[in-house]
């Protein structure tokens, strides 16, 4: 009988971070004294109600093992060829001992505030459904091409962060009937919002960014470095 209370994370880590025009992956470039998925780890390592710490990885990861992980919740998963796919092969990896909960995050995003994710957990299992962390669209949203053809009303707008935490049986029933069906899913939400489960919007700091392109790394670097000084005081 699953206690009610577990969570699983998942951390999707098998992309190649073709935006981001490096020789490697992403989630292997150092920033701030370590790779971002170190740095992803450690945050997700800070949260005692974990369980365990799913790493989807590409099946010729050759980077990985090297990394220093001191945590022994963290086990390796193989991930697939689109982040949807990745999510699933943890949540099939998952299927001998399953979690009630689990707790989906990007490693491409190592700035999520602790504070955020708690929050998270605690509204989500308070309201016994699933949600995601997400921030208020601050700019002017303009639909278009090469010209503006239209702005979009942003008074209900979000942007998606991670992590998504939703009910193992629920995610993964859902993520499988809208591969199946051919969806686009690009987040976890999108698969539940295709089955018609409830998404609860929580609000999450704008920072928690994820890095994707050249220009996301200098003030992602300057950020970890900022929160190391702050957690060495
Ligand atoms: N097949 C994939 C693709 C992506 N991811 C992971 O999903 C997260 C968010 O995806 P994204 O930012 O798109 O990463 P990449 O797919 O690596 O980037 P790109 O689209 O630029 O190639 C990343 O941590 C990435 O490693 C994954 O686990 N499996
Ligand atoms: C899951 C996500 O980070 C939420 O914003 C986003 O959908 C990932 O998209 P990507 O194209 O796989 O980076």
């Amino acid at each position: 009988m699953t206690n009610k209370f577990t969570i699983a994370a998942i951390v999707p880590a098998a992309g190649v971070g073709s935006r981001m025009q490096h020789t490697t992956p992403k989630q292997y470039i150092s920033l701030a004294g370590k790779t971002i998925l170190e740095h992803t780890l450690a945050k997700l390592s800070q949260l005692q109600q974990l369980n365990s710490i799913v790493v989807a990885l590409s099946e010729t990861d050759p980077y990985f093992d090297d990394l220093t992980l001191a945590d022994p919740r963290i086990v390796r998963a193989i991930g697939g060829k689109e982040r949807a796919d990745s999510v699933l092969n943890s949540l099939l990896f998952l299927a001998a001992n399953p979690p009630a909960w689990v707790l989906v995050h990007d490693a491409a995003r190592p700035l999520v505030d602790i504070a955020d994710i708690e929050r998270l957990i605690a509204q989500c299992m308070q309201a016994d459904e699933g949600g995601i962390l997400a921030s208020k669209v601050k700019d002017t949203i303009k639909r278009g091409q090469s010209h503006a053809q239209q702005t979009v009303p942003r008074d209900d707008l979000w942007q998606a962060l991670t992590p998504q935490l939703f009910k193992y049986d629920e995610l993964k029933t859902a993520l499988q009937s809208a591969l199946n069906s051919g969806a686009t899913i690009t987040d976890e939400a999108s698969a539940m919002e295709w089955a018609n489960k409830p998404v609860k919007l929580v609000a999450g700091r704008s920072d928690n960014i994820k890095i994707t392109t050249p220009e996301d790394l200098d003030l992602a670097g300057f950020l970890l470095q900022k929160q190391n000084n702050e957690s060495a005081t």
